[in-house]
C-alpha cells in the first residue's frame, strides 16, 4: 500500500496555503509534517482524511481494497477527541471498537498501552487533558486500519506518554502501517520522511 498526492492544493477563503504538493508515502513509513502556524498542515491532514475537497490535485491510496472510497482504511486524529463526555473511558472506545469495525486491541488491552489501566471506569468528562488525549490516541489500537493521520497527536501528553506512543506509533510502521502526523514537537515514528510545508507555500497566496 502507499499513499500518493500530486499536485495538491489548499484554499481557505481568498488564500491559497499551499500549491503543486506532490508526495508519495509507502507501506512502513511515516511522513511528518512541519511548518509554522497557519501553513496548512491541519488542513493538508483534512484533505488526506477526504474531509475536505483539494482546490486542484489528487490523493489515493493505492493497494487499497477501495481506491475510490478508502476512508474505511484510515485513522483521523484531529485535535478534537470524538469522546462523548457522559459515557465512561471503556464505554466510549467500546462505542468505537464497534463502530470502527476490524477489531484490534481489545478495550482493556488498549487502555493500558496508553496508561490508562485502571481509569475505565471514570466518565470521559472527568479526565485530565493529558487523559483525554490518551484516550483518544487508544482509539486508533481498537480498529485495524493501516493509515493513521495524526494532528498534533503528542499535545498535553506527559514525556512517559509521549514515549509510550512513540513506541506503539513504530510498531504501527514496522507492522507496515502508515502514519501522517502534523507537528510542532520531534515525533519519532521509527522509518520516517520530513515534509515542511511551508516550502510549498504559493508565490502569491491571495489572487490578485
Ligand atoms: N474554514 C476556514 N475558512 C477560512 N480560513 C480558514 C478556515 N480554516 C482554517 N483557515 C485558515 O487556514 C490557515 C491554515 O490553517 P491550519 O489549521 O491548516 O494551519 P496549521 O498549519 O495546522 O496551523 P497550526 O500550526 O496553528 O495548527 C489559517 O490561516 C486558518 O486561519
Amino acid at each position: 500500500m502507499r499513499l500518493v498526492a500530486e499536485g495538491l492544493a489548499c484554499r481557505r477563503g481568498a488564500r491559497q496555503l499551499f500549491e503543486r504538493l506532490d508526495f508519495t508515502l509507502e507501506a512502513g513509513r511515516a511522513l511528518i509534517v512541519t511548518g509554522p502556524n497557519g501553513t496548512g498542515k491541519s488542513s493538508l491532514l483534512r484533505l488526506l482524511a477526504g474531509l475536505a475537497a483539494p482546490s486542484a490535485g489528487k490523493v489515493r491510496l493505492e493497494g487499497a481494497p477501495e481506491p475510490e472510497d478508502f476512508a474505511e482504511e484510515v485513522h483521523y486524529l484531529g485535535h478534537l477527541d470524538a469522546h462523548k463526555a457522559a459515557l465512561s473511558a471503556e464505554e466510549s472506545l467500546a462505542f468505537w471498537r464497534a463502530m470502527l469495525g476490524r477489531p484490534a486491541f481489545a478495550v482493556d488491552e488498549a487502555l493500558e498501552a496508553v496508561g490508562l489501566g485502571g481509569l475505565g471506569r471514570l466518565p470521559v468528562a472527568v479526565l485530565s487533558a493529558g487523559q483525554k488525549r490518551r484516550l483518544a490516541l487508544a482509539r486508533l489500537l481498537v480498529s485495524a486500519r493501516p493509515l493513521w493521520l495524526l494532528d498534533e497527536p503528542t499535545t498535553a501528553l506527559d514525556v512517559s506518554a509521549q514515549a509510550r506512543f512513540g513506541a506503539l506509533a513504530r510498531a504501527h510502521v514496522e507492522k507496515g502501517g502508515l502514519i501522517v502526523a502534523a507537528t510542532h514537537a520531534p515525533l519519532d515514528f521509527g522509518p520516517s520522511q520530513a515534509l515542511d510545508l511551508d516550502a510549498w507555500r504559493p508565490a502569491r497566496p491571495v489572487a490578485a
